[in-house]
């Protein structure tokens, strides 16, 4: 049988072009949009089936969709602050990391899902280890999450783990839960891939018709040292494996040449910027107008709690309408309405997501965010696309709905425990303090 809700509110912006300052009611069938009407839901005639959430006073938005973390490292979250990547991986995460069990990385997932729910994410992307704790979390909150296991090639064995482990994960949870959870493979970068490692891997995901998600070119470091020992730009020695020949997702960009950016175009690679992680780590601002000058498939991404501190995408992308702007000297660099995009359909595709996520448009996925109308930020109203891409944060949001599902209610997450991950999480810390 169909299930059917109304959710009819004060507002919407529909997607980046697409604003409706009267109220508006959309008519959701199995999770997905199949009718948005202007105007109050009439109820003369509904059937008993049919569910009507009225909420005159919120305005409606896609759900954000974030396409880089690591989301159980809000474990870490403060564990190591004010340090450059390589130093902040080896002499601090690295360490902490050896110490995490199953049950840390279910109950850190947990904690990041609940903050990203309650900061209006509806879909994460996710690269780690013990990936099932995380998949597990993931379908029982009810959020949607492209995840992967997080492989290095250091020796013989993490190779083969590695390939066995993702291919394990893609056959056990691939399009599960309802089709929210997607898997692509995850070598973590060329720094910790040797070359013939990532061209097997490139052939997997071929094999198995799954998309790479994979850290490049975030250092100035990075890139130095891969010149160094292979004469190529990590950007060129990905294409020169075979990286590129199936759909790759890479994270960061910061340090790219003119000739990388071309490669990339040429190759429709899709990009995740995380200014925010980019700025703490002290890596660097990736060049994110040149890559919209190219037609890249831009998105944007927290990382992981422990390089942002949060897992905020309000922040991201307020930060990515504003960061390039000081750093071009141009006011019309990114502006509300491209950023928004960025945080909303561009991510979605840049994760290789169902054509229509990340709009609130008729055959997409109800993956949709309601913010609280009488907020100030949302306060007189001249241009309700700006307030929400310069003005709005996390707390503005007070309802989220991931494929027609009410996650969270009046500000309140319906499927976590909040008193126990809070607990688990703090017993965790105490034990990697200890
Ligand atoms: C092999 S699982 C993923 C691995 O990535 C580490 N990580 C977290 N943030 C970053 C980053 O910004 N660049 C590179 N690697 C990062 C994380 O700690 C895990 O070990
Ligand atoms: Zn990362």
């Amino acid at each position: 049988m169909t299930t059917r809700t109304i959710i009819e509110v004060g507002g919407a912006i529909l997607d980046h072009e697409t604003v409706l300052t009267e109220p508006v009611h959309f008519v959701v069938e199995d999770g997905l949009i199949s009718a948005v009407e202007v105007g109050h839901y009439q109820s003369q005639g509904v059937t008993p089936d049919t569910r009507v959430v009225r909420k005159p006073n919120r305005i409606a938005i896609p759900g954000l969709v974030n396409t880089h973390g690591h989301a159980a490292m809000t474990l870490l979250r403060g564990a190591g602050d004010d340090m450059p990547l390589m130093n902040w991986l080896n002499d601090r995460i690295f360490p902490l990391e050896d110490k995490l069990t199953e049950d840390a990385i279910y109950w850190g997932t947990q904690l990041a899902v609940w903050e990203m729910l309650l900061s209006g994410t509806t879909t994460y992307t996710d690269m780690y280890m013990m990936m099932d704790n995380a998949a597990r979390a993931v379908a029982e909150s009810g959020m949607r999450a492209v995840l992967s296991v997080g492989v290095v090639g250091f020796d013989d064995l993490s190779r083969s783990n590695g390939i066995s482990r993702s291919r394990n994960f893609v056959k056990n949870w691939h399009r599960q839960a309802s089709g929210r959870i997607t898997v692509t493979l995850g070598p973590h970068a060329p720094y910790t891939c040797p070359p013939d490692y990532l061209t097997e891997i490139a052939a997997l995901a071929g094999e198995l018709h799954v998309p790479i998600q994979i850290h490049l070119s975030e250092t100035r470091t990075e890139v130095e040292n891969c010149l160094r020992d292979h004469a190529m730009t990590p950007i060129a020695l990905a294409n020169h494996v075979g990286l590129f020949d199936v759909p790759v997702l890479a994270s960061h960009c910061v340090h790219v040449t003119d000739d990388d950016l071309d490669i990339m175009a040429a190759r429709d690679v899709r990009v995740a910027h995380n200014p925010q992680s980019n700025l703490k780590l002290g890596s660097g601002i990736a060049p994110l107008q040149k890559m919209l000058a190219r037609q890249l498939t831009v998105g944007l991404g927290t990382d992981g709690a422990a390089s942002n501190n949060n897992l905020d995408m309000f922040e991201e992308m307020r930060l990515a309408a504003t960061l390039h702007k000081g750093f071009a000297q141009d006011a019309e660099a990114i502006p509300a309405n491209i950023a928004f995009q960025m945080a909303t359909e561009r991510g979605a595709r840049a994760c290789f997501l169902a054509e229509g996520l990340g709009r609130l448009k008729p055959g997409a996925e109800c993956d949709m965010v309601l913010l609280d109308a009488h907020s100030p930020h949302l306060q007189p109203g001249h241009n309700l696309l700006s307030d929400v891409a310069y003005a709005c944060g996390a707390d503005d949001v007070r309802d989220v709905f991931v494929a027609g599902h009410h996650v969270v209610s009046d500000g309140e997450p319906v499927t976590i425990d909040t008193e126990r991950v809070r607990y688990e999480v703090k017993r965790f810390k105490d034990h990697i303090t200890r």
